[in-house]
Formats: C-alpha cells, sequence, structure tokens
C-alpha cells in the first residue's frame, strides 16, 4: 500500500490570515510623521499592501507627492522595518475564524504553511506571537527566495519547505499575487474575499471564498483525500 503525502495548504498572511493592516498603517504614519509629511488613512493604505515592503514604502512616498520626492527610498524601507517588525502585532490580530479553520484542516489530516510577501523574520515573529508557529510547517518569506510573488518559485520553495508537492498543495490569499503564483505553479487558488484584494483579483481563482469559515470545505473539494 502507497502511503500518500499529506495536502499541504498553502496561506498568505497580510489579508488573508492575519488583519494587519492597523500596524502597517501606524508604522506608515510614524514613517510619514518622520519625514515631515501628511498622515494617511488606513483605507488608503490597503490597497498598498501585497507587494512588500519596499513597494509599500515607495507608494506611500509616491502618494506624498513632490514633499518626498527628496527621500532616500533605501532608507525609509530600513526605517520603516526597524519600527514595524517590534510594532507589528500592536494592533494586528488572526482574521476572527482562523483559528477554528485550521483545526478543520488539522483534523482532516491537512499539513499548513504561510508564503507571505512580507518578510520572513517580520512573518514569523508575528506569527510567534500571536501564538500561531505552531500550526505551521514551513514560512516562506518575501526575502527567503530568489524571488516572490507573483513569482511561482516563492510558491513552489514554500512548498518545498514543508516537504510537500505541488500536485498535493493549495494556495489562498487575497491578491493578484497569490493568484498568480498559484495559476503558475499549477497549484489550486482560493481567493480570499475578505482580505485587502480588489474584486478584480480574484481573476484565474479556482474559487472565491467569501469567509475564513468556507475553507476546510472548499479545500477538501479542490483536493479530496
Ligand atoms: O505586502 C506585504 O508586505 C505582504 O503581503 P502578503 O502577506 O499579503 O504577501
Ligand atoms: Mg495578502
Amino acid at each position: 500500500m502507497t502511503v500518500s503525502l499529506p495536502r499541504l495548504a498553502v496561506f498568505d498572511m497580510d489579508g488573508t490570515l492575519i488583519d494587519s493592516l492597523p500596524d502597517l498603517a501606524a508604522c506608515a504614519n510614524r514613517l510619514l510623521s518622520h519625514y515631515g509629511l501628511p498622515p494617511i488613512t488606513p483605507d488608503l493604505v490597503r490597497p498598498m499592501i501585497g507587494d512588500g515592503v519596499t513597494v509599500l514604502v515607495a507608494r506611500l512616498l509616491d502618494h506624498a507627492g513632490p514633499a518626498a520626492a527628496s527621500i532616500d527610498r533605501t532608507e525609509a524601507v530600513t526605517r520603516y522595518m526597524a519600527d514595524y517588525t517590534p510594532h507589528s502585532t500592536d494592533l494586528s490580530r488572526p482574521f476572527p475564524g482562523t483559528i477554528g479553520m485550521l483545526e478543520g484542516l488539522r483534523d482532516a489530516g491537512w499539513h499548513m504553511a504561510v508564503c507571505t510577501n512580507k518578510p520572513v523574520a517580520a512573518a514569523r515573529h508575528i506569527l510567534k506571537v500571536l501564538d500561531l508557529e505552531d500550526w505551521f510547517i514551513a514560512v516562506g518569506g518575501g526575502d527567503s527566495f530568489s524571488t516572490r510573488k507573483p513569482d511561482p518559485r516563492h510558491l513552489l520553495g514554500t512548498i518545498e519547505l514543508a516537504d510537500g508537492s505541488a500536485h498535493r498543495a493549495i494556495m489562498t490569499g487575497d491578491h493578484h499575487n497569490d493568484m498568480a503564483t498559484a495559476i503558475g505553479a499549477h497549484v489550486p487558488a482560493i481567493f480570499a474575499r475578505w482580505g485587502y484584494g480588489r474584486p478584480e483579483m480574484e481573476a484565474g481563482a479556482t474559487v472565491g471564498a467569501d469567509s475564513i469559515s468556507e475553507i476546510t470545505h472548499l479545500a477538501g473539494e479542490l483536493l479530496p483525500t
């Protein structure tokens, strides 16, 4: 009898597992204030999330316009990260229902992993402080590999870290980048409609989910035992 590999459910972090917008926005405002720039609302920060910290900081400074033109962007990213990591769990919490969903997957025999464009140290810190780290067999961050989402190698590298196989994996995320990495890796993709993405980002998803409570059931449909 052949024993098949455990199924692997890979999750994006920001906007999928963790409601991280409050800390990302608070950190954005401390950065803007440092440079004497006006504050930004969380609603304006939300669509800037999903491509990693360097792109987030670039979008913040672009939004600030000519007043930010002379700011050294590398220094701004370093400053942002030095502030963000220790404050990344001040306000951020798992979306309601996350633990129940993880319990459901575990009880059905799934392994779980995280594939995020956030730097891996920050991602691990958040999972640890929020008491989530034991749920995940692997964490692939935006700086774990030579490429990151939407490149499929980010998802494939995370699956490899988890000792899994693309044929036995699914991906759940709230952004176009999550759908694109999954499509490129030939892995079924669930679009998390509760997250920070816009509706058009669902294009290419295998299925969309309105709430976290649907994930365990959808995962079983996409990849039966
Ligand atoms: O933009 C980020 O820093 C991370 O975003 P992700 O966890 O949704 O990949
Ligand atoms: Mg996300």
